[in-house]
């Protein structure tokens, strides 16, 4: 088997395992109301729950008062179109309608049932889809293939009057819209005088065409294909989507169609452009092969064949992904926010030129780090937005919702546009954003990092995901025989080295480090004997591995407890220059944005001095993820010192606000107080100001650590850490017994530290 099809086996492996791990699929329902208590339930349900249903019935726009129905879209598909995988059936198609539910969920905070219809008779699919969209306050088509498509979306449109937009169409018509005119740009040409070929003549070909003529292309300089070649005057049995674009010419296939052409924009299937086709193409060529999961043509045969053509795919693994994922969310998210009564052309040329705007503003910090670019810029190779940018969900809902109001189609108005935007960000804070952005940074430039306890299945587990994500290049360390035998009972497969302290092969190593051991710690209590023995030890010989540069980071403490683990390596790893503490910082994803703890594990009673030291490290690690921190000194009275950990509190916050008084950092203050914008109004002299702190800094151990161990253990939310702060090599300790996720969590940030190692 050739490594290529072997790598295809064990993606496919794990796409299937993440589709069926507990629970299974990818989208869940969860309660948004307290439910603990008798009252709860008799609000929730009968009696309580007449009073809404009366109140709606009396008044029907107040459902969007008392029901989710204004952030619940249905993504309705019948099969018949999905991806490029043809007519698969409802069934099969499900996997993508939850993933797209899923999208729109962490990119815009937008509810979804995905509903799968066994209708092919488009009368009937369209009384279905009425049938039940009192349910919903938008309806996203998808996947169903045209001619049909366009029947059902047009008398959809005409017969419900909420946002509704068949994907496949309006979506892939904006995003290649906007990427189609930054490119013209780029290559210098206009889209009044360039040559386009169409390949593919369905739902999403059809509509893209449509949008490009409204944005000043010529319909006589298109050339359209379907599955039987050029749709030219000798063509019979056409659909009247199809007739419209006729071209008057002999030329019958795409192979013809593209010599001398400018633009190439491929909505059919996988891989039927050939480098002679590209070849043929005229200078500076663009290049949109849109089909998937597979392009057209792929983007490195594309670029190896012309080095002027201007490239992109649907796909998230090279630059330029013009996938509607850009789209719909924000597009829906501007919608429901002001009732649209529907998604009209004001609305659709909106999003196309806010998303064509976005890609030539200067990118972000946080872009470039999610991304792990230093630089990015209006280019070949960015010319439209990507994904994970914030600024799609500001930039485009406020544009989309504006044409809305503008055009008359609003249900109701915004008034205060600022407090909107901070309000859709507010939104984006409420997923795993950061994880993504950091395992992106990973995944950029990923590094050796070493596996404590290579025997336990969590570990293997957690192993395999960073090699088959590319997050990291792991090794495991410890017992070689016992680390097979358990892959083996586990049915793990891993092709990544183990290392052994005691295998003959690392005797060498074992000398340099034992030199290493002894330097370091012969005045500390180590005699000759204890290095020679301590080596053969993992706990040891991780560190000195570190040390030497035979990894680059350390991951270990998953059987262990954390102080034992930690020693051997405070007594071998140095602080970083100038830093006289070590300590450690949880981040808590909770479900409205990140929160930092410290330190959770290291000094447990800080004097004021320690409490500064930590707060100025956790204020650098926190910046490193591209988030400004903002410290609470916590204790249990607000800003009066009175008790004596209170007064510590209060002298750390002393030397802080004058040795750094750039930084945003109060107290002595209760946490609740700190994370609360109210209660924080009644501190107006505070740093803080009325904005929540986002990280806490706690009085001692004992307080930091219990609390998040109460949040780990009611699983409250997602933690991450401890992340080890003030060493100058990247190592992290794990929590007791921690869950892969956590694994795999830590080992990315240890891959991120040996990043900016590398760059010092
Ligand atoms: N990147 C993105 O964001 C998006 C990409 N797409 C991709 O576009 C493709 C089409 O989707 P959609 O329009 O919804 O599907 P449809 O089923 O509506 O249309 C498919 C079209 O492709 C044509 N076709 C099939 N094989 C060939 C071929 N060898 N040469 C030329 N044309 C061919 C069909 O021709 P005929 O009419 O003769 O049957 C038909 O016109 C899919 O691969 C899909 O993944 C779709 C939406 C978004
Ligand atoms: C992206 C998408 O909707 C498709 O390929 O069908
Ligand atoms: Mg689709």
């Amino acid at each position: 088997m050739s490594k290529n099809s072997r790598d295809q086996n064990a993606f496919d492996k794990a796409a299937l395992d993440y589709h069926r791990q507990e629970p299974k699929g990818k989208i869940e329902v969860i309660p948004s109301k307290p439910h603990s208590s008798q009252r709860d339930l008799s609000l929730a349900y009968s009696p309580g729950v007449a009073v809404p249903c009366m109140a709606i019935h009396d008044d029907p726009q107040s459902v969007y008062e008392y029901t989710s129905k204004g952030n619940l879209v249905a993504v309705i598909s019948n099969g018949t179109a999905v991806l490029g995988l043809g007519d698969i059936g409802p069934e099969a198609s499900k996997p993508v309608m939850e993933g797209k539910g899923l999208l729109f969920k962490i990119f815009a905070g937008i509810n979804v049932f995905d509903i799968e219809i066994n209708e092919k008779d488009p009368d009937k699919f369209i009384e279905t889809v009425k049938a039940i969209a009192p349910t919903f306050g938008g309806i996203n088509l998808e996947d169903i293939k045209a001619p049909e498509a366009f029947y059902i979306e047009q008398r959809l449109k005409e017969e419900l009057d909420i946002p509704l937009m068949h994907d496949d169409q309006h979506g892939t018509a904006i995003i290649s819209a906007a990427a189609l005119i930054n490119a013209l740009e780029i290559a210098g040409k206009k889209i009044d005088e360039v040559k386009m070929v169409i390949n593919g003549a369905g739902a999403a070909a059809i509509a893209c065409a449509k949008l490009y003529i409204s944005l000043g292309l010529d319909p006589k300089n298109i050339l359209m294909c379907d599955s039987k070649g050029v749709i030219n005057h000798k063509r019979e049995n056409l659909t009247p989507e199809k007739l419209d674009f006729i071209a008057e010419t002999e030329i019958s296939t795409l192979e013809d169609a593209l010599k001398g052409s400018d633009v190439f924009v491929g909505l059919s299937k996988g891989n039927v452009m050939s480098p002679e086709m590209l070849l043929s193409m005229a200078k500076n060529p663009i290049v949109f092969a849109l089909a998937n999961p597979d392009p057209e043509i792929s983007y490195d045969l594309a670029v190896a064949t012309r080095e002027d053509v201007m490239m992109a795919t649907g796909r998230s693994d090279y630059p330029n992904q013009v996938n509607n994922v850009l789209g719909f969310p924000y597009i829906f998210r501007g919608a429901l926010d002001v009732q649209a009564k529907g998604i009209n052309e004001a609305m659709k040329l909106a999003a196309v030129h806010a998303l064509a705007e976005i890609a030539k503003e200067p990118v972000p910090e946080m872009v470039k780090l999610a991304y792990n670019v230093r630089d990015i810029s209006f280019g070949k190779d960015y010319f439209i937005p990507k994904p994970f940018d914030n600024r799609l969900i500001t930039k485009v809902s406020i544009a989309v919702a504006k044409a809305a109001m503008e055009s008359g189609i609003a249900g109701k108005s915004i008034e205060n546009f600022q407090e909107y935007e901070n309000q859709l960000l507010d939104r984006m804070g409420r997923d795993e954003k950061l994880v993504r952005m950091m395992q992106n940074r990973a995944k950029a430039n990923p590094k050796r990092v070493t596996l404590g306890n290579g025997e336990e299945y969590n570990i293997l587990k957690a192993a395999q995901i960073l090699q088959e994500e590319g997050i990291a290049y792991p090794s495991l360390l410890g017992s070689k025989r016992l680390i097979q035998e358990k892959m083996e009972e586990f049915g793990i497969t891993l092709d990544i080295p183990i290392i052994d302290p005691n295998d003959d092969a690392n005797k060498e190593a074992r000398k340099k480090y034992r030199k290493t051991l002894w330097d370091k710690r012969n005045r500390k209590g180590i005699n000759e004997y204890k290095s020679k023995r301590y080596v053969r030890q993992r706990d040891y010989f991780g560190p000195l591995m570190l040390e030497h540069g035979d990894t680059d980071a350390l991951i270990v403490g998953f059987s262990k407890s954390y102080a034992s683990v930690l020693k051997p390596i405070l007594e071998i790893i140095d602080k970083k220059p100038g830093v006289n503490k070590v300590a450690a910082m949880m981040m808590i994803l909770t479900d409205k944005k990140p929160l930092f703890f410290a330190d959770t594990s290291i000094n447990k009673n800080p004097t004021a001095e320690d409490l500064v030291e930590i707060a100025r490290m956790a204020e650098y690690t926190v910046k490193s993820f591209a988030i400004e921190p903002r410290l609470a000194m916590l204790g249990f009275e607000n800003f009066s010192a009175k008790a004596d950990t209170s007064k510590k509190v209060a002298a750390a916050v002393k030397i802080l606000h004058e040795k750094y008084p750039k930084m945003i950092v109060d107290g002595e203050i209760q946490p609740d107080f700190a994370l609360n914008s109210d209660h924080l109004a009644d501190y107006p002299f505070s740093k803080l100001g009325t904005n929540p702190a986002n990280v806490l800094v706690f009085p001692n151990l004992e307080s930091a650590n219990l609390s998040y161990k109460i949040i780990r253990g009611m699983k409250a939310a997602q933690t991450i850490g401890p992340i080890l702060m003030g060493l100058d090599q990247p190592v992290h300790v794990l929590q007791m017994r921690s869950s892969v996720d956590e694994i795999v969590n830590l080992a990315t940030i240890a891959v991120l530290d040996a990043q900016t190692k590398e760059k010092k």
